[in-house]
């Protein structure tokens, strides 16, 4: 685990992004952007090209997974989306036309889309999960769990609870994390392989507060374990 890493509550975390938007100005579509882009690049330094199938959930992480599909397809992989539920917001209707203009399909047969992908990205729950899992992502997370599939989770592992990780048995195992901004609370018990940090969005001020790591170069992605 890195050195003085700050881990936020899930109440710490929504506000953060508050203060993001409301106080600083900055719109979802350009934090979302960067968290999507930041996804992508975590996974184009540890996973080959190939086929990568991305479970696209009802907010905010959804989102970030539908930008995510679109740059992995521009970094050479092949990206089809799992997503069920789909909300009439312009955000994501926009964010699924240009999925769709990049020629990645929609695909409903989860089990066996899971199965023959090299990697599946989970980007169904992030920081506003809460209770148990509704379905149809009851199911989804089912299937997920039985999969011998890679798995990389975008800012949370989808069913862990925000601050204190699997208490459900909900069973996700995924092999990279990539938190957002700063790790939430549930990090702590990750124990893939790969845990990164993105979304170089951060303001100086705020990310000194926030003990941000620097990250390298050029980079929109830091390896943090
Ligand atoms: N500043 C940042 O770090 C940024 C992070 N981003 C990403 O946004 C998510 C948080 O997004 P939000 O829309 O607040 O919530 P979620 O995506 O976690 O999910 C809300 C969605 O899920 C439904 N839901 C909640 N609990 C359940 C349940 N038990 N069963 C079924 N469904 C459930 C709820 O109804 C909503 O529809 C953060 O993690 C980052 O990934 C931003 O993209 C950029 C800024
Ligand atoms: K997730």
């Amino acid at each position: 685990m890195a050195a003085n890493i700050k881990y936020l509550g899930q109440k710490a975390a929504q506000l953060v992004d508050v203060d993001l938007m409301s106080k600083h100005g900055y719109a979802i579509e350009q934090l979302m952007e960067l968290a999507g882009f930041s996804v992508a690049q975590s996974i184009a330094k540890e996973y080959p090209a190939g086929k990568v199938l991305l479970c696209i959930g009802p907010g905010n992480n959804g989102g970030d997974g539908l930008v995510a599909a679109r740059h992995l397809k521009h970094f050479g992989y092949k990206t089809s989306l799992y997503y069920p539920v789909q909300p009439a917001k312009d955000l994501y209707k926009n964010l699924l036309h240009q999925c769709d203009i990049h020629h990645i399909p929609v695909v409903t047969d989860l089990t066996t889309e899971a199965k023959s992908s090299d990697l599946i990205v989970d980007a169904i729950f992030g920081f506003s999960f809460k209770g148990s899992v509704r379905a149809p992502f009851d199911q989804a997370l089912d299937i997920l769990r039985g999969v011998n599939t890679p798995i990389v989770s975008v800012d949370i592992p989808s069913g862990w609870d925000v601050e204190h990780g699997d208490v459900q048995g909900v069973g996700l195992r995924p092999d990279m994390l990539v938190s957002l901004t700063v790790p939430k609370l549930c990090a702590k018990q990750f124990n893939g392989r790969f845990h990164y940090l993105g979304g170089r969005f951060v303001p100086p001020d705020m990310a000194e507060e926030l003990k941000v790591p620097k990250y390298p170069g050029t980079d929109q992605c830091v390896r943090l374990a």
